[in-house]
């Protein structure tokens, strides 16, 4: 993948959202590590919803390559939240990535900024890695805010917890119009959005593995990838079907 492939090591994040039964998490699960077993370049991690993290521990990823992530958690550590699932109880079922702030959390649960900077604290402070979500809108981007929106979501973990924890972060770029709606942002669009970001978080950016979203499929993975700072992607529909899930991790070592 891109030039700076050697310092960064690609990662690919499956989403998989508010989809599957036991037994379709279990044919994926199947699926994914039965094509990907052995030494790979690129990172593999799996998002269930919460309710399949004990199933996808247990029954499959225990001696995999692959890495369990949960979708979203709590913005308390513990106590009278009730619904909730706290980030130390995916720490310890097993999970070493948690996504925060996602546009679907920001958009139906009116998640702020706020929030999604104590979440990402309390994922540090267990001992995962946070998947960082920011994205602009339609309307934010044709009235020339991107970089404005942007800059005030990484800013607000940035302020909230410091550079140095961004450092050990993956920031994830979701344009939200390119969200499941099968328009990807061209490699131009996204590779200027990751280098700003690279730059907003300063020396310790380029050791920050920035992965873009939004509509990511086999046939556009690649041409994604071969830019300088784009380090991998966080997949949706296409990571609901093994085989199609496989080819854009296989894009990732290309
Ligand atoms: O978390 C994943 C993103 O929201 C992208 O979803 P998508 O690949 O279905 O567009």
């Amino acid at each position: 993948m891109g030039q700076l492939s050697n310092k960064r090591r690609p990662i690919i994040i499956a989403n998989w959202k508010l989809n599957g039964t036991t037994a379709f998490v279990s044919d994926l699960l199947d699926g994914i590590t039965e094509q990907w077993f052995g030494v790979h370049q690129a990172e593999v991690v799996v998002c269930p919803a919460f309710i399949h993290l004990a199933q996808a521990v247990n029954e499959h990823l225990a001696h995999s390559n692959v890495a369990l992530g949960a979708q979203d958690c709590s913005q308390f550590e513990e106590g009278a939240y009730t619904g909730d699932v706290s980030a130390e109880m995916l720490h310890d079922i097993g999970c070493q990535y948690v996504i925060v702030g996602h546009s679907e959390r920001r958009r139906f649960y009116s998640e702020s900024d706020a929030q999604v900077a104590k979440k990402f604290d309390l994922v540090h402070q267990s001992m995962m890695t946070p998947i960082l979500c920011v994205g602009e809108t339609q309307e934010q981007r044709e009235a020339g805010k991107t970089l404005d929106v942007i800059k005030r979501q990484v800013g607000a973990a940035l302020d909230y917890c410091g550079v140095e924890k961004l450092a050990r972060s993956v920031v994830a770029y979701e344009p939200l119009w390119a969200v499941g709606t099968g328009v990807t942002a061209t490699p131009d669009q996204a590779q200027e959005v990751h280098a700003f970001i690279r730059e907003l978080l300063g020396p310790v950016g380029q050791a920050v593995r920035i992965v873009y979203g939004g509509s990511v499929k086999a046939n556009n993975a690649e041409t994604l990838f071969a830019e300088p700072d784009i380090d991998g992607a966080l997949v949706g529909g296409a990571a609901l079907k093994a085989d199609d899930f496989i080819e854009i991790c296989k894009a990732a070592e290309l």
